[in-house]
């Protein structure tokens, strides 16, 4: 018997910083591409589980399991040719713990009787194609994106791969946590299907408090409940409900009953893009350190000569934030009330920059003004706060990006920094390849000299965050995980 679940990515479009505070909510895209972790039973010894990345060099790990008073200990072999991984390790510990707190130990020594093997593979965009696009000699397009190999290998140790910031430990870490707790049977594939299931919510929860003690701290959580619940507006849980786990307090039951609270108070409400748009991710050069970038603009923002000011500015970039969350609802809402004048609305909007925009498409032109109104202001609190959270390079590729016809607007993601912009296009159906809003995006990206701009192949994940899926379902990945 086998478990598959896959995971999306995100990309935080609004709300970063302020989304860290319960008071302010976020806008935050899940993406298609995604990640999957693969459970088979193996026919190796029993209470052995080896987990392996097919995508990197000297990836794998290897995991004694052993049962005594104290619960169930997950002993990462020496061997391991991975080294430590402690995302990994920290799931198998506390996820198999939880299931033997729901069921019993012998549920969990029952399904181990002949060891698991278990791979994680992410999709390409996870990690940066720039330099395998350079080796094949194939320009940085979609179209060339497309033509790699799903789920390449990246010809690297996990630790020195470039990644793309697509949140690839959370969507790692649900995937995980949900295909282990389906595996052993603690939750039904029937509940975890349904989005307000209790299934999926104790997935959530498990992998939010798995995800915090691997990052050693408790974090806003935005990725972990997209990669769960899909595209959302998000508003955090007061951390206070992990308190008694990340302090280390593993009495019996405790895992259960903390996990299974009614104290989470995080809310998430699912939104989508308009349609016949579409995300648009650009990955730009190395990742900025976003703990660092946070700690900075914390720092501001609780600072007695500047807490005023950025009080009124987070006000301000709330208000834009919700406002950018209404007029995505509202597109969608005429596009359902007719389809087809929206239709004939993108078609002319695509062919015009959105300065243009006004007096075809009220709704589309505020969109765009509320994007670049977000940019304006997030722009200032970087300067305010010193950090570089458009930093001027990103403003140079984004101002030419958004004057291209057809483009609603974009942004830096999460935090900001230099490593990746977005973009929301225009997509409209009938259009040749050539005439879509896209090929001038990438012709512009291609040009730019100020920095090496790579798109991915991301789009905005049609499925409601994560799901189990069949093995044949997705192109590569039984071969993916094959690979020796
Ligand atoms: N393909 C993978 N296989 C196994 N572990 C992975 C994989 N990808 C990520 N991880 C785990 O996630 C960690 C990366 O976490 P982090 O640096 O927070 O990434 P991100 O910023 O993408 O979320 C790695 O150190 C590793 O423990
Ligand atoms: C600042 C933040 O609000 C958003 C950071 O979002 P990013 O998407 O930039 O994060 P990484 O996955 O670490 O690259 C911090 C938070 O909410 O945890």
């Amino acid at each position: 018997m086998s478990t598959i679940v896959s995971a999306p990515g995100k990309v935080l479009a609004a709300g970063g910083y302020l989304v860290l505070d319960q008071q302010y909510p976020g806008v935050v895209i899940s993406t298609s591409s995604r990640f999957y972790t693969v459970i088979q039973a193996s026919l190796g010894s029993a209470n052995q589980i080896v987990v392996r990345s097919p995508q990197f060099n000297q990836a794998e790990w290897r995991y004694t399991v052993t049962y005594n008073a104290a619960g169930i200990q997950v002993n990462p072999q020496e061997d391991s040719i991975g080294g430590k991984n402690k995302f990994v390790h920290l799931a198998l510990q506390h996820t198999l713990n939880l299931v033997s707190e729901i069921h019993s130990v012998a549920r969990v020594q029952e399904r181990l009787f002949n060891g698991l093997d278990i791979a994680a593979v992410g999709d390409n965009d996870f990690y940066s194609q720039r330099a395998q696009l350079e080796s094949l000699g194939l320009p940085r397009t979609t179209e060339s994106l497309s033509r790699i190999t799903p789920f390449c290998h990246n010809g690297v140790k996990l630790t020195d791969v470039h990644k793309t910031g697509m949140g690839s430990s959370a969507a790692l870490i649900t995937s995980l946590v949900s295909a282990l707790l389906l595996h052993f049977s603690a939750i039904t594939e029937t509940d975890f299907a349904n989005l307000e299931g209790d299934g999926r919510r104790l997935a959530h929860n498990a992998a939010q408090f798995v995800h915090c003690l691997a990052q050693g701290k408790v974090g806003s959580g935005f990725d972990v409940s997209s990669a769960v619940f899909g595209s959302q507006i998000y508003r955090r849980f007061g951390p206070a409900v992990l308190d008694p786990l990340m302090k280390g307090e593993f009495a019996a039951g405790t895992l259960k009953s903390v996990l299974n609270s009614s104290a989470w108070d995080y809310s998430f409400r699912p939104i989508q893009l308009p349609p016949l748009t579409r995300l648009v991710l650009a990955d730009v050069e190395a990742g900025s350190d976003t703990p660092s970038l946070v700690g900075k603009v914390l720092k501001w923002r609780g600072h007695e000569d500047s807490c005023e000011t950025a009080k009124d500015l987070w006000t301000q970039i709330d208000e834009s934030n919700q406002s950018l969350a209404r007029q995505l609802d509202a597109l969608s809402q005429s596009y359902v009330q007719n389809k087809y004048v929206y239709e004939e609305t993108i078609r002319q909007l695509a062919s015009l920059p959105a300065q243009e925009w006004e007096s075809i498409s009220k709704a589309f032109y505020d969109l765009h003004q509320t994007t670049q109104r977000i940019r304006n202001l997030m722009r200032r609190m970087g300067d305010l706060a010193g950090v570089e959270i458009e930093p001027e390079q990103q403003t140079h590729l984004l101002d030419k990006s958004i004057q291209q016809a057809g483009v609603v607007g974009g942004g830096v993601p999460g935090a900001g920094g230099y490593d990746a912009i977005w973009l929301l296009i225009c997509s409209p159906p009938g259009l040749s390849d050539e005439q879509q809003p896209l090929r001038q995006v990438e012709s512009v990206w291609s040009t730019f000299d100020e920095s090496n701009v790579t798109p991915l192949l991301a789009q905005e994940s049609v499925a409601k965050g994560a799901r189990v899926v069949q093995l044949d379902e997705i192109p590569g990945l039984k071969e993916a995980i094959q690979r020796q």
